[in-house]
């Protein structure tokens, strides 16, 4: 038989390598020879050597490479670089270390969802449309609700801009991958990212990174340098040490420069997504499209009827059941009528093997910001036909008096002539729930029953903010100037994000900000100071090697090659498992919590006290935790519809636990049987049907006396009242049936 045998390597060294070098260069001068019949291409040879010689790094790499044959077999000229070296194999091996994670996904995963984060006006919009741009080559106008876009062979991501309510940052949080923290670099911190931060920490904590804007704002070179630095160092104290922050440097036609977007893009397209086990195991869909199905004729009967909506988007975490309820976020509870599969509005490309995307493949898909080509319906397909493609004329010309118009072109002139859009509608009704300042807290004072509702919902519901609202009260005073700063303690002690976070409100450049102070910023600044000292020796150095060789380009390069170390870093301390800050409080309150006993909170007071103090505080949660229900009935009793978001369907007005008094006893009885440790006794009895045989009428233990055949243990049943002869006479009939079982089966 015929086996087919690998070829030789050609070699690299030595005197046959010099021999295959030979023949390569005769090939050479041969090229050389044509290339002289073609001036062109010599002009090109001759224009790459110039650049070549004016770049001195590339000169010293190609006359390394002459010196050395192989220059693999000669990796090493210095035994530091070959301790580095050594060292980042082992890390690299240890970094595959993990416990395997099993991929239960099937098909196409979906999305990732990078939510895009950061006080008003920070560039949040301009970042999301830089990035679409850099990956799909298209311009978009706005953003709006969800972007899809194809990243990759296996990856596409969604964009999301996170809203600047409380409301709209929990749900980011809830469904981000990963978040981009943007900061105003300009300015500092601003106390919207530690809020998100905060929410982040409570409702899963999604990958972080920072992207820091508006730095061309800094005229002086160092002053820019040194407020990186400082931010950078407070970046990572807040989040961990190596958390990537990422600069942009400003615009350039109204965008962020190409090169920093590319490197950002570059980070996003490697990053690994490791799965939150409660998302994997909870279905879940971002919805970038939705619609109102509700047949019109039942509308205009009666416009508060039950609505149908369809709602659009990815599915995540695992499948949804058809008969299942879901929460729609900030609406409420409801059934689902139907799940339905359609075709994927923007497909991963085909698995050809082939590197990189075709610009065909590069699909996008945003139907809230009105773009992508298709829109799947549940019972039609949209194609979007760009709006100079529509021509109608504008209202009230001429041909009115024909009388013959279409109905659907009533609509579009009808549209036309809408000043304001919904949503433009909707913004201004805007009611800032975070605003510290003056005349948001006018707005916050409103006693408005919607608005007191909603904080109070928030208070109740997740604790977030609450300190906020509680300060407002407290400095309503003091913040009745506007220009006068005030500094109010924002983060709860509970939640606390690291070190003191302090809030001071002020008016900059004609909005209202709150700027995030930290307690400890000297000691961090001694440090930074000494961090710089290092940096700018180490520059020196640096500069003193090749003093005149610090061209721009140069620059360029190190910049290039510290974002491959930063990638590098970045991607150990991911892998690694650097066991972030947020992981420390996170642990901690879960020791906090410990404490708590769940058996005294279902089943009332113990009769056994194990600890007084800690007994009296149970005391407390106790009547915290019967007293919502008793209350929340008198108040579902009062009318007011918005507690009844938390009942079974919110479509439907109607409340089953008011319907049982939980105050009784008896009732409080009829479930207790449900709980584990119940009393299963009484609830067998109960249960029993009357006509059974006479054998259990006479309270018959269900559990009696029993002795463990293993163990050889006895256990007493409850009922203590028989004789001890009978007792002695069942244990002898028990060890005689014994005895013979044992004789049967050896
Ligand atoms: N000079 C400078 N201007 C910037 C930078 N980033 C954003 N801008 C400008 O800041 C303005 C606001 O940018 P947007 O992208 O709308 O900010 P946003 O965070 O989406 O704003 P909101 O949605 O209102 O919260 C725009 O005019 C941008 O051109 C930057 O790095 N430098």
């Amino acid at each position: 038989m015929e086996q087919s045998q690998k070829s030789h390597r050609s070699r690299q060294s030595g005197p046959s390598a010099k021999k295959k070098s030979d023949v390569a260069k005769k090939k050479r001068d041969h090229t050389d020879d044509k290339n002289q019949r073609n001036p062109k291409d010599k002009e090109k040879r001759d224009l790459a050597d110039d650049k070549n010689q004016r770049n001195p790094r590339d000169k010293k790499k190609r006359d390394g490479d002459k010196n050395q044959r192989n220059p693999k077999a000669f990796a090493f000229n210095s035994t530091v670089k070959a301790k580095r070296l050594q060292s980042r194999a082992s890390e690299k091996e240890q970094r595959r270390l993990h416990i395997p994670t099993i991929d239960r996904t099937t098909g196409e995963p979906a999305p990732y969802v990078i939510v895009v984060h950061g006080p008003p006006q920070v560039g949040k919009s301009l970042l999301i449309k830089s990035l679409v741009k850099h990956y799909t080559k298209h311009n978009i106008p706005d953003v709006r609700g969800p972007l899809t876009i194809v990243s990759g062979k296996q990856r596409r991501l969604q964009f999301v801009e996170c809203p600047n309510d409380i409301n709209g940052m929990i749900d980011a949080a809830k469904y981000a991958d990963l978040a981009l923290l943007l900061i105003d670099g300009s300015y500092g911190f601003e106390m919207e990212t530690f809020e998100f931060l905060n929410i982040m920490q409570v409702h899963g904590f999604p990958k972080v990174m920072g992207v820091l804007t508006h730095l061309d704002k800094f005229k002086d070179v160092k002053k820019l340098k040194k407020t990186k630095q400082r931010l950078k160092h407070r970046f990572w104290t807040e989040i961990y040490d190596g958390a990537k922050l990422f600069y942009l440097s400003g615009l350039i036609h109204g965008k962020y420069v190409k090169r920093e977007v590319h490197n950002l893009a570059r980070f996003i397209s490697v990053m690994k997504f490791h799965p939150l086990s409660w998302r994997t195991s909870h279905p879940y869909i971002l919805v970038d499209r939705f619609e109102d199905v509700t047949p019109p004729d039942k509308v205009s009967t009666n416009k508060k009827c039950d609505r149908n909506v369809t709602l659009y988007g990815y599915l995540r975490g695992c499948n949804m059941k058809k008969g299942t309820k879901v929460h729609i976020a900030g609406v409420g509870d409801y059934n689902v009528a139907g799940v339905t599969g359609l075709p994927d509005p923007c497909p991963l490309p085909s698995a050809a093997k082939k590197k990189g995307l075709r610009d065909k493949e590069k699909l996008f898909y945003a139907p809230m910001s009105g773009l992508g080509d298709l829109l799947y319906d549940k019972d039609a397909v949209y194609i979007n036909i760009n709006d100079h493609f529509v021509q109608f004329s504008k209202n009230g010309d001429e041909n009115d008096g024909s009388g013959t118009r279409d109905v659907g072109e009533v609509l579009v002139k009808s549209l036309q002539s809408t000043k304001y859009s919904v949503d433009e509608k909707l913004n201004n009704s805007f009611i800032n729930l975070f605003s510290q300042s003056s005349n948001n807290n006018n707005q916050g004072k409103i006693t408005n029953g919607d608005e007191n509702n909603s904080i109070e919902a928030i208070e109740e519901g997740d604790n977030v903010g609450s300190d906020d609202e509680s300060e407002d009260d407290d400095d309503s005073e003091e913040d009745n100037n506007p220009h006068e700063k005030s500094t109010l303690k924002a983060v709860g002690d509970g939640q606390k994000v690291k070190g003191d976070i302090q809030e001071e409100v002020e008016v900059h450049e004609g909005r209202t900000r709150r700027r995030a102070v930290f307690g400890n910023e000297n000691e961090l600044d001694d440090q930074e100071a000494t961090d710089e000292d290092d940096d700018d020796s180490s520059d020196d150095d640096d500069s003193s090697d090749d003093a005149e060789s610090a061209s721009s380009e140069e620059d360029e390069e190190d910049e290039e090659e510290e974002e491959e170390q930063d990638l590098e870093v970045y991607l150990k301390a991911e892998n690694a498992g650097n066991a972030s800050k947020w992981k420390e409080s996170l642990i901690e309150r879960t020791i906090s919590r410990k404490n708590i006993n769940l058996m005294q909170l279902v089943y009332g007071k113990s009769e056994t006290k194990p600890d007084e103090e800690s007994d009296h505080e149970n005391e407390s949660d106790d009547d915290e935790f019967f007293k919502p229900k008793g209350e929340g009935n008198t108040k579902l009793k009062k009318g007011s519809e918005g507690n009844l978001v938390n009942t079974d369907d919110s479509s439907k007005f109607t409340n089953n636990a008011s319907e049982k008094d939980w105050k009784d006893v008896e009732t409080i009885e009829s479930i207790r049987d449900r709980f584990v440790t119940g009393d299963w006794s009484k609830a067998a009895r109960r249960d029993q049907p009357a006509d059974m045989d006479g054998e259990n009428d006479d309270d018959a233990p269900v559990f009696g006396e029993f002795e463990d055949l293993e163990t050889g243990e006895k256990h007493e049943g409850d009922d203590n009242n028989e004789p001890d002869s009978i007792v002695e006479e069942r244990r002898l009939k028990k060890l005689a049936l014994r005895a013979k079982f044992d004789a049967q089966y050896p």
